[in-house]
């Protein structure tokens, strides 16, 4: 069988269904080249002079990696001059970028999270970037903060792509998830799985157990019941994974099921959580709704939060969809 590409998969989306606008389609091609040099100037690891803090702090007070810096420059000078954008909001930034005077405006804002997992980096563990794609409002052409501020529901593409022992991009655009794998030869992702999907049930769990002490009642209940295992209620022996990149763990849900928990609890509380709604959470939440699974807070589905500010964060309980269910309904159940 032919290798499909990214640019072949999309044109043929978007004759087959219209799915995809025409400038949607090259904004994600040069999202997907952006991650091309993301993927190469990570592994050329200490012989590029990559790894390391740059010394500086971001906006959510965390230590700056080089290559956090690096991916977020790469991601910036390959979008801001292609017409298809009215703004760009990173992680890595306080307020968003505005397209530069120089360059035409387009219709879509771009969300994204350079590199996930950064802390992961110097131990040469599987890292990634993650994106959302949104309109911007209609009318709007010096887009504010407010103008990201969409629920999830509102994203009309989303992916990661993960930076593993090989390259692996993540793609939805609303019509099921997709995953194209980079040949290094060709220079070009090749789609390596149409339609993926989770399985509904599953026997593995990932959650930072070091914050046990911290969790709320209903988590502290559901971890309890699958370290019980076979001799507890629900019947059978889990298995418990934490990579701390949130791209790889979501991989290996979207690859073989799973339960991924980064929830809101006593020490993040105050924040309302660890990790990021607009940049980690909405864009993962997307592509596991379109793969069959679920993602919620614990009280509400996240695609249906609507966001309060850029850079907010929210309590993440995805993957396989009985489990994410069963969590959601011990937040419901009097503990
Ligand atoms: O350090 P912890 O508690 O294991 O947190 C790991 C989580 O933090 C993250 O690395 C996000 O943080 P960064 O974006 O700062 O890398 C997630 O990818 C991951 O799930």
């Amino acid at each position: 069988m032919k290798a499909v590409s990214l640019s072949r998969y999309l044109i043929e989306e978007q004759r087959a269904k219209g799915k995809i606008p025409a400038d949607l389609r090259l904004l994600i091609e040069v999202v997907a080249r952006a991650c091309k040099s993301i993927s190469s100037a990570i592994s050329k690891g200490a012989l590029g002079g990559v790894l390391g803090n740059v010394g500086t702090i971001n906006v959510q007070g965390e230590a700056q990696k080089k290559l956090d810096v690096l991916s977020n420059e790469i991601l910036l000078e390959a979008n801001e001059w292609g017409g298809h954008l009215a703004a760009i909001a990173s992680e890595e930034m306080d307020d968003p970028h505005p397209i530069p005077h120089r360059y035409p405006k387009g219709e879509y804002l771009l969300v994204f999270d350079p590199l996930d997992g950064s802390s992961n980096i110097d131990v040469n563990v599987a890292v990634g970037t993650i994106f959302s794609v949104l309109r911007c409002p209609e009318g709007v052409t010096e887009p504010e903060p407010e103008h990201f501020l969409q629920p999830g529901v509102r994203q009309v593409a989303a992916g990661y792509c993960i930076y593993g022992p090989s390259t692996i991009l993540v793609l939805t655009v609303g019509d099921g998830t997709v995953m194209f794998t980079l040949d290094r030869d060709l220079g070009s992702f090749v789609l390596t799985q149409d339609s993926v999907r989770i399985p509904e049930d599953t026997a593995e769990f990932a959650i930072n157990a070091s914050n046990a002490r911290h969790w709320d009642a209903p988590v502290k209940r559901y971890v309890d019941e699958c370290l019980a295992g076979k001799t507890g209620v629900r019947g059978k022996d889990f298995n418990m994974r934490w990579v701390a990149s949130m791209v790889a763990d979501v991989h290996r849900i979207l690859t073989r099921g799973g339960i991924f928990m980064y929830p809101i609890d006593a020490k993040c509380r105050d924040k309302g959580g660890r990790l990021r709604l607009m940049y980690e959470a909405n864009p993962m939440a997307l592509i596991i709704e379109q793969a069959g699974g679920a993602a919620h807070t614990g009280y509400e589905r996240i695609l249906d939060v609507q966001p309060l500010g850029l850079h907010q964060r929210i309590s993440v309980i995805l993957g396989s969809k009985h489990e994410v269910e069963r969590v959601a309904l011990y937040h419901r159940e009097p503990q």
